[in-house]
């Protein structure tokens, strides 16, 4: 049975929340429709900053210290806002929607001690939106002993399905953190590839007070520091075979030698490019082509820079073949809340590590 879905995603950019409507049954999207973004104000991003900070010292995935209970407040409050934007910006009718697939946000992410934890109150959620609510998407994997992400794989594959590009044809999303989908007939693959927008973002916000390098204008007056690269390439987690996920502040420790904001931002762009490219020998087959969706897609400098390392393969934007570079992830989750209602796997041992494919997810009623 087809159903109406709407998806909620807050990534590790930590710059606000997307939504997207999808139609789907789980298996096929029928639909994909419009999608609004509501954004962190920089008093909020500065919360959600210090709830990551505080959540660190976790290991009670329902503790709640330091700033979280007041972060997860607020993540639930920007959530019901960008539902009730969405609805009243895009003239949807409430009762249009089945159904809300609610990521939340991610505070902490370390699934080799089986624990990872997303903020946001789904019951609340429920009721203040008055539609049912899937959330809690990545337990039952972590608990299972898988790595809890990336979820989109399967979403990937269904888009993939319909495209008529050569294969193997890898998904690429550069969120905060980055993550892709190798997909080769009815092989898939996936994992997260080391960093993506965020370390990028923290240098440029603390350098430049801008929150991010917006169309890789800093970055392209820069050289990248080869020295600096070789060694942060030389991290045991880019020889790792996948699956594997990591947290959006595994890499954070990394400090780069004293570098002109230019120069620093075309470091850590390169650094994100480069560190995708890594996966390239670890994957069966040397892919054909890559889709690049995420935030990254909209930085042509690193865009310019993944062709470089990962020629002669293609490298197209997510728009090129009718998604949406930005909605991808939110539609992912209204897509992954309808397969966990009719139990249908979101994960599989070559996504996620898990033992056998698994559904997840709870459901919250309004
Ligand atoms: N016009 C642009 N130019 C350069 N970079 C951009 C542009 N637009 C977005 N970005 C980058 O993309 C980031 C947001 O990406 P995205 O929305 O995919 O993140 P996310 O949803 O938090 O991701 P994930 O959950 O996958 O980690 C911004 O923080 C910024 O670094
Ligand atoms: C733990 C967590 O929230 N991981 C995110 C993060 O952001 C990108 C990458 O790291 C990916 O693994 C995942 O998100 C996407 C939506 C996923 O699960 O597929």
């Amino acid at each position: 049975m087809l159903m109406t879905a709407l998806g909620l995603m807050s990534g590790t950019s930590l710059d606000g929340v997307d939504v997207a409507l999808i139609e789907t049954d789980g298996r096929r999207v029928t639909r994909l429709g419009p999608s609004d973004y509501r954004p962190y104000s920089d008093l909020e991003r500065a919360l959600l900053r210090q709830a990551l900070a505080d959540a660190a010292q976790l290991t009670n995935r329902q503790d709640r210290p330091g700033v979280l209970a007041e972060a997860e407040r607020m993540v639930t409050m920007a959530h019901d806002e960008a539902v009730e934007g969405f609805l009243s910006r895009q003239r949807v009718a409430r009762q249009a929607i089945d159904l809300v697939g609610f990521h939340g946000q991610t505070v902490l992410h370390r699934p080799a001690q089986q624990l990872t934890v997303q903020i946001g109150a789904a019951a609340e959620l429920a009721k203040a939106i008055g539609i049912p609510v899937v959330h809690d998407l990545r337990a039952a994997d972590v608990a299972a002993g898988g790595q809890g992400a990336p979820l989109v794989p399967v979403y990937h594959r269904a888009l993939a399905g319909a495209l008529k590009l050569p294969g193997p044809i890898v998904v690429l999303n550069i969120g905060g953190v980055s993550n892709i989908t190798y997909i080769d007939g009815e092989l898939l693959i996936a994992c997260d590839t080391g960093p993506g927008n965020a370390l990028l973002d923290d240098f440029v916000a603390k350098t430049t007070g801008e929150p991010f390098d917006r169309g890789g204008q800093l970055a392209a007056q820069g050289r990248p520091d080869q020295r600096w690269l070789d060694e942060a390439l030389q991290q045991e987690f880019f020889a790792q075979a996948p699956p594997k996920s990591l947290d959006r502040n595994q890499f954070a420790r990394l400090t780069l030698p004293e570098l002109s904001p230019a120069d620093g931002a075309a470091t850590l762009t390169a650094f994100t490019a480069a560190a995708i490219a890594k996966i390239v020998p670890l994957l069966p087959r040397p892919p054909h082509s890559w889709i690049v969706a995420g935030g990254g897609a909209r930085n042509p400098v690193m865009v310019q820079m993944l062709r470089d390392y990962l020629a002669p393969a293609t490298v197209s934007c997510a728009d090129a073949h009718g998604w949406s570079a930005e909605a991808l992830e939110a539609q992912a989750f209204g897509f992954l809340a309808v397969r966990a209602l009719r139990g249908l796997p979101l994960t599989y041992p070559a996504t996620t590590g898990v033992k056998i494919p698994i559904t997840g997810g709870l459901i919250a009623r309004p």
